[in-house]
Parts: structure tokens; sequence; C-alpha cells
């Protein structure tokens, strides 16, 4: 799905209404009443106490439409207008008339924190934020910050119109505060950005789309910095096996890493390339590492290096079509020597992990020797470790996209939400839950990257793949283990689910089955 930007939006909603000829009232009327109809199918007609606030742009414009339904199909609603400004859009303002049309009592206006003190809201009422929308351009009033914090204690259930009140789509907030809390968010068209980055995600629980007919072909057309992937979006990535394939045509791995005591990083990672499919798989290991990696995984291969603990002189006569680097390798002053020496006159695709980031990141000038696409996977810390410190998310993803550019590698920024960054292109991934904060999880990743790889998937591909394979296998594996007894071997075991669910049909409803019958 495509991730629309602010700009991107207004210029739609522009041209929808030229292109289907109607005015940009009824464009509102649509989503207000998209808004309606997905409140009265889950509330069918009960008498909670619903409490929309409006400000006075277009978002505010939404919930008078819908306070207006609201208020038409019976339902208990006390309608406020947050009056944070005297600009007060076209579409609002009709809204407003039409809203007094059907109720002579309200809405109540609200324009100081005195006004704040007549609104009581009881922790089962429901509260509706159309305050801000995306014209929100500067943070807002003291008086309104309160407002929201009021929402907040009251612990009410917060439904938000398009986007929480207090965010905004492009830049980071000031002030926490300042933000309402959404149980549920409803966006127009697109999700937001800041819903998926790791400062602002806690602002909706849930978010869902609504469809409010926006032209298709401009929706088709217009290209997106950022996308959001889910199965519809990998399941072109997929390459079919043909019948005569042989190994030799999935590729071969090299998962080059471990250390004494971290062999099982080295394990995960082969083992997770091979379930991935990738027709042959070597690991390059220490000395130490030998006995245990042939016992536990005898489709593995292994090369040894000399030292017994560590990675000291990297040096074998196979050909891998790509090198898993990092997992478990430790910085030891031996092993980054030879990194660096190995890193010179390297030409075979690469995708580095911890150990292999951290080196780069004391090293950088080793940077300039990676090949076309590496393929680098820093969680938060090992990422401020290679691109330096930022102040928000906003201006993190702009430092990635230019590391990324300066370097022509794809960073894979891991996260609840991760998000692989080419350049200028980002692509958010939607599968995974909070049981895969769990040790080697992302020696598991590094695996399923290489093993995509190895299989002719670009890096690119590969990688925005494995992301989503994985966090499905650990979605999957939930159903067994529950978020506690999540481990990394799950992840591996579900690896094929994973694939086999990539073409299961949805279910159908019971009641149809029933009927055809
Ligand atoms: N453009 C369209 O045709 C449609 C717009 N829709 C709604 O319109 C919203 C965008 O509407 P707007 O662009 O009018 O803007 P918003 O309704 O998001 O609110 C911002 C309004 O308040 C002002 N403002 C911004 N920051 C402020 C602050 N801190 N304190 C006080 N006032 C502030 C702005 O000047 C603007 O008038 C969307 O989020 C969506 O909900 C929907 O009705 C669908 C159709
Ligand atoms: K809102």
């Amino acid at each position: 799905m495509k991730l629309f930007s602010k700009e991107q939006i207004y210029e739609g909603d522009k041209l929808t209404t030229e292109r289907q000829n109607i005015s940009s009232t009824d464009l509102m009327e649509r989503a207000g009443t998209q808004i309606f109809n997905w409140m009265h199918a889950r509330m069918q007609g009960a008498q909670v106490p619903i409490h929309v606030f409006c400000g006075i742009g277009n978002n505010g414009g939404d919930g008078l439409v819908l306070a207006r339904h609201l208020v038409t199909h019976g339902y208990n609603v006390v309608c406020y207008i947050v009056n944070c400004s005297d600009k007060r859009s076209k579409d609002f303002l009709i809204n407003y008339d039409r809203i007094k049309s059907v109720s002579n009592t309200w809405p109540n206006m609200l324009s100081c924190k005195e006004d704040l003190s007549e609104i009581t809201i009881g922790g089962d009422d429901i509260i509706v934020d159309a305050v801000f929308g995306i014209g929100l351009n500067r943070p807002p009033n003291d008086w309104v910050k309160h407002l929201f914090q009021k929402f907040k204690v009251s612990k009410a259930f917060t439904l938000s119109i398009d986007i929480p009140s207090g965010l905004f789509t492009d830049r980071a907030v000031d002030d926490e505060d300042a933000v309402v809390y959404a149980g549920y968010t409803l966006s127009f068209q697109s999700p937001k950005l800041a819903f998926f980055l790791p400062g602002t995600q806690k602002f909706t629980v849930q978010w869902e789309v609504l469809d409010i007919g926006i032209d298709r072909d401009y929706l088709r057309e217009t290209e997106t910095e950022v996308e959001l992937i889910a199965k519809h979006e990998v399941l072109p990535l997929y390459k079919p096996r043909q019948k005569f394939a042989h190994k030799g045509d999935f590729g071969h791995v090299m998962i080059l890493g471990g250390s004494y005591g971290k062999i099982g990083a080295v394990n995960l990672a082969s083992r997770s390339a091979l379930s991935s499919g990738a027709g042959l798989v070597t690991v390059y290991i220490p000395t130490c590492g030998y006995h245990s990696m042939q016992t536990a995984v005898p489709e593995v291969m292994v090369i040894t290096d000399e030292h017994e603990t560590h990675i000291s002189n990297i040096n074998f006569d196979i050909q891998p079509t790509v090198i898993g680097v990092g997992v478990g390798l430790g910085t030891s002053e031996d092993t980054v020597k030879t990194f660096a020496a190995f890193l010179k006159k390297n030409t075979i695709p690469l995708v580095i992990d911890a150990d292999g980031i951290n080196i780069l990141s004391r090293n950088k000038t080793l940077l300039n020797l990676l090949p076309e696409q590496t393929v680098l996977t820093p969680h938060l810390k090992e990422l401020e470790r290679i691109i330096g410190t930022w102040s928000d998310d906003f201006e993190m993803l702009e430092k990635v996209k230019a590391f990324s550019e300066k370097y022509n590698v794809i960073v894979l920024i891991k996260g609840a939400h991760s998000i692989t960054v080419n350049k200028n292109k980002m692509y958010i991934n939607t599968t995974g839950n909070p049981g895969m904060a769990t040790a080697g999880s992302g020696d598991v990743l590094t695996g399923m990257i290489s093993g995509l790889i190895a299989q002719g998937y670009t890096p690119l591909a590969a990688t925005i793949f494995a992301v989503y394979l994985h966090g499905k296998s650990a979605d999957i594996s939930l159903e067994d283990y529950g978020y506690q007894s999540l481990i990394a071997s799950h992840i591996i075991e579900k690896i094929g689910e994973a694939y086999i669910d990539l073409f299961k049909q949805p279910e159908q409803p019971k009641e149809e089955t029933q009927q055809k019958q």
C-alpha cells in the first residue's frame, strides 16, 4: 500500500472533485459518512455517550458530518467546537450550519481553558477526535493541550479521525502532552507515516484505512516515497520453483561469523538460510564451533578459521553467491583486521549484521569498500553508531536515506515496524509481534535475507520479502508459544508456513458456506 504525503493527499482530493465533478463539500460528506457507517455498524444504536470534538478546519468538518448523522440516527451525542483559530474552512462552515438544522442546543463552543471545566467525560464514554487533521502546521495552543490531557485522563475510548490530533505528517512533535492518544484511528485513503515510527507509533493503538473514493488513476499513477508492505505487496516478488530445478539453482550462502560462546548465532543464521530456500549453506567459523555446528545442523558445511575462539584470517576457496557476515562475530583486533582485508578484495554480495556493523561504525572508511547494494541490518543502537545521533525519527530517516545514497547500500532499520531504506525509497513492514524481542531473532533474519539473495532475488527484494516472512513466521509461532515463550528457533520452524500462507485464500464466512451446501 502506498503512503501518500500530505501534499499528495491534498492533490488527490482536488483532482477527485474535478474528475468526479463533485464539490469538496460532497467529498467531506463521503468522509464523514464513512466514519458514521463504521461506528454505526459496531454500535447498532447503543446509547453510550459520544463526545465529538471538532476543530475549525476540514478535519473538524468531517467531525460535524459524523455528529449530524449520529444525531439523526438517535445516538446520544454531544458536539463541541474547539475554536482555536478564526480561520474556519469553507466546508467546516457549511457543515456547521447543517448541524444546527438538526439540533438547536449546540455545538458547545470551547475557546479557552475555563470552558473545559464544563466538560464531563466518563470512562465508558466515547470521544471522537476531529480537532486537527493533516493540516496541523504548528503546535496546538496551551488550552487545547489541556483538552487532550482531559481526553487521556478520562480513559474513554478515543476514535481519531484521519490522524490523532497534534501529530504532524512530516515532522516530529515537540510536546507529547499536546497529542491525542487514540485507541483507534480511521485514516482516509492512506495511513500516515507517524503510525509506524518508533517515537510516534504509540499515539494510536490501531488504525484502519477508509476508502473515500479518491480518483483511482491518481492513486495508481502517483509514485510515493513510502510503501507499506503486506501480503499483497510481497506476492509479486515470490519466485516459483521449476519442476526440474536442482540445488545449484538456489545459490550458495556463506554465513561468516561466530566466536567462542556465540556459535549459536551462526547456527540460527545458517538454518534460516536453508529454510528460506538456499540450495547450499556453508559456515565460516572459528575452530571451537566445528563439532557443535556439524552435529546440530548436518545440512550445513563447515569451514573453520585457523583460530580457536574468533575469526582471525578470512580465507576460503569456494564461491558463495552471497555472504551473511557479522552474527556472533565479535570485534577483536584480529577480526577487524581480517574483515578489512577481506572487504578490500571481496566482490560477492554481502548482508552485514551485528558486529559486522559495529566494525564498520568504528572504521568508516571501510564503508567505501562495500559492494553495491550491500544490505546492512542495524537495530536502532547499531544504527546510531553508524550514522550518528538524531533528534527525532524524521531526521533519522533523512540521515539513513542520505547514507544509503552515499554508499549505495540498503539499510534495514529493525524495530516494531522494520523499515527498508534504499536511497530515497522506504518500505515499512507490517508483520511481526513483540514476541520477536528475543535473543537471536536478528540472526535468523540475516540468514533469511542471505537465503533469498542466493536464490536470485535482488538485495532489495530479498530484504523486503525476508522481513515480511520473518515477521509472519513469528506471527504464526504465536499461536503455539505466545509472546513470552517464542524463541528464535521457533521463527525458523515456521518459515515454511509463512511461505504457504502467501497462497492461502481468506476463509469464507461460515453462513455463506452453509447456504451453498
Ligand atoms: N481536502 C479534502 O477535500 C478533504 C479533507 N478531509 C479532511 O481534512 C483534513 C485536512 O483539513 P485542513 O487542511 O482544513 O486542516 P485540519 O482540519 O487538519 O486543521 C488544521 C486547521 O487548523 C489550522 N491550524 C493548524 N495548526 C493549528 C494549530 N496548532 N492551532 C490552531 N489552528 C491550527 C490550519 O490553518 C487549518 O485551518 C484531513 O485530515 C481530513 O480529515 C476530508 O474531509 C476528506 C476530504
Ligand atoms: K484528528
